[in-house]
């Protein structure tokens, strides 16, 4: 199957998930993603990371999730959903003076079982303060690729957070996640945990406070998720392993082809 047969199904985000992204700093998306379609993804997924079972746990993000980064570059279904032009535009209508997105990452996140030496929480923490873009309007796509019960491990979030700017790196030290560095976000009410099924996901502002629960089922968590950043943001030039050496240049877009501007409906 050729790349231009495939079309993801993705529906149109609704006014009230625009005012809740708005509001809170995330969104609840059920049903984003058709099922069928989903079920394939996740059929691609198994199939993956059948290949690739042991890994490194050698960073502090390794203890929380395992990673399969850029997976829309190995495979058509990640690609086409990844770029498909109804989800840029939902994207676009989240973000605010945002009229075109690029995609910055994909990526199949896999939280195994804590029992043994599985994967622990996701400490709470923001994405923009690693990013090399000169401004934070950027959000990540969430996908739940099968039935995620809240006690396997969605995301929560600290409603409002994204308000208060950049707070800081996290991953970086032992006990250096959000919460510790910043006590205040406390007043701030916690999402309460989330039930999603196969093809729902949330949306969440790369300035939100996130995190999630260790995985307390027995079977993995198995998400995907794109994160996509307004297409007018420049280079600031900032050590990134992702940009580092890429070429590109310091006060310019990121016009470059691992960063495609997502054509929309
Ligand atoms: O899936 C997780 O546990 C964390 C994912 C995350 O932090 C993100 O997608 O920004
Ligand atoms: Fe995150």
């Amino acid at each position: 199957m050729g790349l231009s047969v495939l079309r993801a199904p993705v529906r149109e985000v609704t006014e009230q998930e625009i005012a809740d992204f708005r509001a809170n700093g995330w969104a609840r998306l059920p049903g984003l993603v058709a099922p069928e379609f989903v079920a394939d993804l996740k059929e691609r997924a198994l199939e993956r990371l059948a290949e690739r079972r042991e890994r490194f746990r050698n960073s502090f993000v390794d203890q929380a999730f395992g990673q399969d980064r850029d997976i829309a570059r190995h495979d058509e279904a990640y690609a086409a959903l990844a770029l498909s032009p109804q989800l840029a535009h939902n994207v676009t209508r989240l973000l605010v003076g945002v009229d075109a997105v690029r995609l910055q990452v994909t990526n199949l996140l896999i939280k195994e079982p804590a029992n043994g030496d599985g994967h622990g929480a996701t400490v709470f923490h923001q994405d923009f303060p690693w990013m090399p873009m000169d401004r934070s309007a950027m959000l990540t796509v969430w996908l739940a690729l099968a039935d995620i019960p809240a006690d396997m491990g969605a995301l929560r979030f600290y409603n409002g957070s994204h308000l208060y700017g950049s707070l800081g790196r996290s991953f970086v030290r032992e006990d250096d996640d959000a919460l510790s560095q910043h006590p205040w976000l406390e007043t701030l009410e916690l999402s309460e945990p989330i039930d999603l099924e196969a093809g729902d996901a949330t949306m969440h502002s790369s300035l939100v406070i996130h995190g999630a629960p260790a995985n307390r089922r027995d079977s993995p968590r198995l998400s995907f998720t794109a994160t996509y950043f307004d297409a007018n943001a420049l280079y600031t030039g900032a050590a990134y392993g992702q940009t580092d050496g890429l070429g590109l240049e310091v006060n310019k877009p990121f016009d470059h082809p691992m960063f495609p501007v997502v054509p929309r409906p």
